[in-house]
């Protein structure tokens, strides 16, 4: 298991900084999400630890040695680092058991094709050995890309947006693999520390230890899940997580009035926003209360959702299981109960 840390790293493609000066100690064994909007520079930082672009400026170490900077850089090959990346796609003409032995023979490990054996078999492949990349299922070949990026041991994986092409239960199955393999949970694999690129949320929320949520470039927050999800820095970060609803405006004399109610803040604040998951509304009255009017209930199944009118015409989302169930129909006028600690309140 390697650490990693990236100090003030800045990285210009096209005269503009796809990556922005960003720094982040990762330490062993641990695993990462890079999480943000298209077009924040996630694959970026991924490339620049890969070694597959040159910083202009910060420097990147990996086990406290310097990899690179702006006029020293080691190659991607000689980082030992296990890559599942899309430029880097299996080898056509390879079968799916040499594409596996092929970082295994590079390293001229002893029990290749034992090891490589093995890794099909975790990665419920084996059946494949023989058949070529091109006549497998985009699942089936990105198991083999996650076979073969951790057969060698490399200590350090990176991986960018591993699951893009599953379909959610596939997906679930794979990263519930790739964490019990990056966790060494498995006899003769050994730990890693993974780094991976996601846009999605859940994925994030279920892999890593920590979040490093990114924006325009630069790292906007850095923690655990549970602390990026229960004290988000922004509204982007709010909005990355999942739905939300929202209300901005002015702020007079410390009180920022909502159509939900009436907040003190700091006197000095000329503006606020207030973001509330749709499933922290329900459906009662008492002290911390609102009324809407519903415009829409849709079933999907397993939850149920509304569309309801604020006083002033903003339309919110509310989110449950058993709205139908108790008998609201659209155009009733509903009490709906907030817990104060739901909601988010962010000053502009
Ligand atoms: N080869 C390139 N040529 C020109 N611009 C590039 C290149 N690679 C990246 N960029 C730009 O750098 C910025 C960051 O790109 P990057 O691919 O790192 O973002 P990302 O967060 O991974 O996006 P996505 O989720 O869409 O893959 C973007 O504005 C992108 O257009």
């Amino acid at each position: 298991m390697r650490s990693v840390s990236l100090s003030d790293v800045v990285c210009t493609i096209q005269g503009k900084n796809a990556v922005n000066g960003i720094s982040l100690n990762i330490k062993p064994g641990e695993i990462i999400c890079f999480l943000g909007p298209s077009g924040c520079g996630k694959t970026t930082s991924l490339r620049l630890i890969g070694g597959i672009v040159t910083p202009n400026n910060g420097e990147i170490s990996i086990d406290d040695e310097i990899v690179s900077s702006a006029s020293f850089q080691v190659p991607p090959e000689d980082r030992h680092i296990g890559f599942l990346f899309q430029d880097f796609a299996l080898f056509p003409h390879l079968s799916v058991m040499q594409n596996v032995l092929f970082g295994l023979n590079i390293q001229k490990h002893e029990d290749a094709d034992a090891r490589a054996g093995r890794m099909l078999a975790l990665t419920g492949v084996s059946h494949l050995a023989e058949r070529y990349p091109d006549t497998l299922s985009g699942g089936e070949q990105q198991r083999v890309a996650l076979a073969r990026a951790i057969a060698p041991a490399p200590g350090l994986v990176l991986m960018d947006e591993p699951f893009s092409n599953l379909d959610p239960p596939l997906r679930a199955d794979m990263r519930r693999l790739t964490v019990s393999l990056l966790r060494g949970e498995h006899s003769d694999i050994s730990p890693a520390t993974g780094i991976i690129v996601t846009h999605d949320a859940v994925d994030a929320m279920y892999m890593a230890d920590k979040i490093a949520v990114m924006s325009g470039g630069q790292i906007v927050q850095f923690d655990k899940p549970d602390q990026i999800y229960e004290n988000p820095a922004s509204p982007l970060v709010v909005k990355l997580l999942g739905a939300s609803n929202e209300w901005a405006g002015a702020v007079n004399n410390g009180v920022f009035s909502t159509p939900i109610g009436d907040f003190q803040l700091d006197n000095s604040v000329a503006s606020a926003r207030l973001m509330i998951r749709p499933y922290h509304l329900k459906p009662g009255g008492g002290e911390n209360s609102f009324t809407a009017r519903l415009s829409s209930l849709r079933n999907h199944g397993n939850t149920q959702a509304l569309d309801v009118l604020l006083s002033d015409g903003t339309i919110w989302e509310v989110v449950g299981n058993d709205f139908i169930e108790n008998g609201l129909q659209i155009g009733d006028e509903v009490k709906f109960q907030i817990n104060p600690e739901d909601v988010m309140l962010f000053t502009d």
